[in-house]
């Protein structure tokens, strides 16, 4: 029996190539030797060898059929080779298989197409199987933020349709018309410390406790306790950059919990924080420093010491240690909102490549 060579058709991905030998009832002996295989001129053994433009790994799949024999071998390294054999001119016996056929373009749409089904069928079976609470918890937060997004949104239009009609004669009776509705969003707010503490929100704790805290330290202690405080114009100044940020960012999170996307609100959110952050702390730094001698007068919270070191700690030692406090917060944050602005826009930049 005469050894012939056959004819193989190939083709190529950015990582495999695909060889077909076109031969009837073939047994394979090795990857390159096909006996007993039934091909154009009868039975016999028949044999070919190539040598590759790039190496391959030296695993190597085949399988047969009644009438062909299908080759796939990995490359070494996954990249596009201009042509099958490391000699120019292409060996007789060799064809383009044009039934499995792709130019470089198209593998790589393919290759995306791939890629995207299995990051797509991931992500959907992670969610089915993982989390049988995942609608349950989406719809808790979507409640907590039409909330907070209603409450701080009636903040916000009160506040500005009292300035429009009263002018600066609405910054001193803020706190009497807005008061009860912030401590309502506020008191809520603690949700927010312990919304990633039970693994509801994928971000920080101690960032949102910086916040939560930060807040109602002025909220309650500095405006709610002292009654001379809440007629100060800072009042104003406090309420409104807070309810500036937050008719934004709840709505944001809103979206996020029904997997939605409004771009120039994502952009707001992660934007305006860079001056309202600053402004905010200042205003908050401000009622601050007005309400040391108010604490000074009126002794509230200050500690009785004994005879010899006085007659008692004023309670404006601590706020002038929460000032330093203040700051090193707004750093804090400052940094984290930055990271999770920078995050953000990162990967949606590397979405839309
Ligand atoms: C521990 C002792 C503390 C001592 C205190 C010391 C004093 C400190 C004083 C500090 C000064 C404070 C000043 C401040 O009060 C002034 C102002 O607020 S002025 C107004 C401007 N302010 C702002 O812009 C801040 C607004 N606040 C925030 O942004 C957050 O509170 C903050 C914690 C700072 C950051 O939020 P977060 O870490 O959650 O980042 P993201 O928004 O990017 O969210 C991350 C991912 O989680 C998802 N997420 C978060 N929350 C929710 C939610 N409620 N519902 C649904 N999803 C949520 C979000 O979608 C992100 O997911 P993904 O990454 O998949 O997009």
């Amino acid at each position: 029996m005469q050894t012939l060579t056959p004819h193989v058709y190939w083709a190529q991905r950015h990582g495999e190539i695909y060889l077909r030998v076109e031969l009837s009832d073939a047994k394979v002996r090795n990857v390159s030797k096909l006996t007993h295989g039934h091909g154009a001129k009868g039975d016999n053994d028949y044999e070919f060898s190539l040598e590759f433009l790039q190496p391959v790994k030296p695993e190597v799949t085949h399988r047969s059929t009644q009438r062909l024999v299908n080759i796939t071998l990995r490359k070494q390294e996954e990249c596009w080779w201009d042509r099958l054999t490391l000699q120019e001119r292409k060996p007789l016996f060799l064809a383009p298989d044009f039934d499995r056929w792709l130019d470089e373009s198209d593998a790589e749409m393919e290759l995306h197409a791939q890629e995207e089904e299995i990051i797509n069928r991931v992500s959907i079976e992670s969610k089915i199987h993982k989390d049988p609470y995942l609608a349950l918890k989406k719809g808790y937060l979507f409640m907590y933020n039409l909330v907070q997004f209603l409450g701080f949104s009636w903040i916000f239009v009160n506040m500005t349709v009292r300035l429009f009609i009263l002018g600066q004669d609405s910054f001193y009776d803020t706190f009497h018309t807005i008061a009860d509705m912030m401590y309502f969003c506020q008191m809520m707010a603690a949700a927010e410390v312990i919304n990633p503490l039970l693994g509801l929100v994928k971000t920080g704790v101690f960032p949102a406790m910086i916040q939560v805290v930060g807040r109602n330290v002025i909220l309650f202690v500095v405006f709610g306790s002292l009654q001379d405080m809440q007629n100060k114009a800072v009042v104003f100044f406090v309420f409104y950059l807070w309810s500036s940020i937050e008719i934004f960012r709840y709505p944001f999170y809103m979206l996020a919990c029904i997997d939605t996307e409004w771009k120039l609100l994502t952009w707001v959110r992660y934007t305006i924080w860079i001056p309202l952050y600053p402004l905010g702390t200042l205003a908050e730094a401000v009622a601050v420093i007005q309400s040391m001698p108010v604490f000074d007068e009126t002794r509230l919270y200050s500690v009785p010491l004994p005879q010899v070191l006085g007659s008692s700690f004023s309670f404006s030692y601590t706020l002038k240690l929460y000032l330093a406090l203040m700051f090193l917060g707004l750093f804090i944050n400052f940094r984290h909102l930055f990271r999770q602005r920078r995050r953000r826009f990162r990967s949606r930049k590397r979405k839309m490549n």
